[in-house]
């Protein structure tokens, strides 16, 4: 009975297009969800997750009972690291930061056993053999091992070409993120050279044979990607997903309960100066309306003030959203009056 089979590894061998997710809420209810979703793999990510090996295992057990490919993506490329996450069962591994072939040669020998490797002798005990279940797996357990490098920096593209030569890598994956950093367009994978960088790399490695990766959330690189021939590309990630989804939810719910507002009164004859004052001074980062006699300020927080002036009254209401700070806002809107009113004796009397 041999190692388990790596549908995941069979279709990427048969250039046939893989979609996948991001899961970095490291816990295994998560996982199971998102198993259930219908991606053909997830990776789990214990380079920026919170995952450790425990927690890799109970993920590997519960995407097991479902159809996507559990790919693992450890911390860092080291030799015992792999072994663990190898005989914990992953049987696809996505591995950071590869910058040379020399770097692309040694994983190829943690992931298989001597003498053509170095990948320690554990199957024993391993999940990898069903607890030594599978008893010739130490003999086939090779060939169902797929493993993927990432080219992430300018260093791992100038030797892209090196690294396709190696025997023993079934795909690269390009880390836009961070090659956008490396570029010197940190925080902006989406910069003209970036793309452009990522494209031509990923025509390098489809045109090499091997299997070409991303995780990319720009709908127009997937599809520019996918055109070229990559046959492993993530579109989601479990956290961004989670957060903007509960965010909104939590601003609709709120949006369901009252504003608070204060009314004020100051007792003036520059009323409209101070009321055209104030509003020209927050319309650069608030949306901002107004005239000699009447103005209105809202902030994308949710906090707002309306103003009107007579010749000699402004009258101001502060208002906050339901869960703002009433109070601190009415003084932030007091000083700056007061401020502008520098001149007379000015007091914005609250009646609330
Ligand atoms: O560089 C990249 O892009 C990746 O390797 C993916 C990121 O690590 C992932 O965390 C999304 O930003």
């Amino acid at each position: 009975m041999p190692a388990p089979h790596n549908p995941f590894k069979a279709a990427l061998k048969a250039g046939d297009p893989q979609m996948g997710c991001w899961l970095g809420l490291a816990d295994p209810y998560v996982a199971e969800i998102s198993a259930g979703a219908g991606f053909d793999w997830l990776l789990i990510d214990a380079e920026h997750a919170p995952n450790d090996l425990r927690s890799i295992i109970a993920q590997l057990q519960v995407i097991a009972g479902f159809g996507s490919h559990a790919v693992i993506r450890p911390t860092v490329g080291e030799t015992w690291m792999i072994k663990q996450l190898l005989d914990a069962g992953a049987q696809t591994l996505l591995v950071p930061m590869v910058e040379s072939a020399e770097q692309a040669r040694e994983l190829v020998k943690a992931v298989t056993y001597p003498p053509h490797g170095i990948r320690g002798v554990g199957s024993a005990l391993a999940r990898a053999s069903n607890f030594s279940a599978i008893p010739d797996y130490l003999k086939t357990a090779r060939e169902e091992i797929c493993l993927l490098v990432q080219v992430e920096n300018r260093k791992g593209m100038e030797a892209l070409d090196e690294i396709l030569q190696i025997e023993g890598i079934d795909g690269v994956f390009i880390g836009p993120s961070d090659l956008a950093a490396d570029m010197g367009h940190i925080g902006n994978a989406a910069a003209p050279e970036v793309e452009a960088a990522v494209l031509d790399g990923m025509r390098k490695i489809v045109a090499a044979g091997k299997a070409g990766g991303i995780l990319t959330l720009s709908p127009k690189m997937q599809r520019e990607c996918l055109d070229i021939g990559a046959t492993f590309v993530a579109t989601d990630i479990d956290v961004t997903l989670f957060a903007s989804a509960i965010r909104d939810s939590a601003k609709a719910a709120l949006s369901l309960l009252p504003d608070q507002s204060a009314h004020g009164t100051a007792e003036t004859s520059n009323a409209s100066r101070y009321l055209q004052q104030l509003c020209k001074h927050w319309s650069h980062k608030a949306a901002v309306e107004f005239d000699p006699n009447a103005g209105t300020i809202r902030f994308d927080g949710g906090n707002q003030v309306q103003m009107s002036a007579t010749a000699t009254q402004l009258a101001v209401t502060a208002t906050t959203g339901p869960r703002g700070d009433l109070e601190r806002w009415k003084g932030v809107v007091s000083r700056h009056l007061e401020r502008f009113a520098f001149r007379e004796e000015f007091s914005l009397v609250w009646q609330d």
